[in-house]
């Protein structure tokens, strides 16, 4: 079954969760500059380290900042997306790292393609993620 992607008249904005491995911050952090007026329509959600570099960068975005990965900010995204309050995920994994809390890491996989949330792992595939849901955004109801 297809997700409808739209936000609801309720939900106007859609809920999107930034993670990136220490490898990837930078990257992440250019992407959000990149699109920040796009992001700026979006209720956003990033651990820690994440959410704080991106701010230091765009103080404008309105992050809601979980723990640090490490620390179990992973499992919180991964709580959001069990309670269905996450429309998407952007999360630059660094795979050429070992990570002390993998398996969270593989948790949270496994939470969004259990419910089926957009989830972007590198650069071009959130490109997409973001324009699919700027063009929903202007589709008509
Ligand atoms: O470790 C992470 C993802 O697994 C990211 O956490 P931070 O954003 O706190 O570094």
């Amino acid at each position: 079954m297809m997700r409808d992607l739209r936000p609801s008249p309720a939900m106007a904005r859609f809920r999107l969760a930034l993670i990136a491995h220490d490898q990837k911050k930078a990257a992440m952090v250019a992407w959000a500059e990149r699109h920040r007026a796009a992001l700026a329509r979006c209720q956003l959600y990033a651990t820690g380290t994440t959410g704080s570099r991106i701010k230091e960068r765009c103080p404008d975005l309105d992050i809601t900042l979980m723990k640090s990965g490490p620390l179990g900010g992973d499992q919180q995204i991964g709580a959001l997306i069990a309670e269905e309050r996450l429309d998407g995920l952007v999360f630059f994994v660094d795979p050429l790292s070992p990570h002390p809390h993998d398996v969270d890491v593989k948790a949270l996989t496994r939470l969004a393609l259990v419910y089926d949330i957009p989830m972007a792992c590198n650069l071009s595939t959130a490109d997409l993620v973001v324009a699919g849901f700027e063009a929903m955004r202007r589709r008509p109801s």
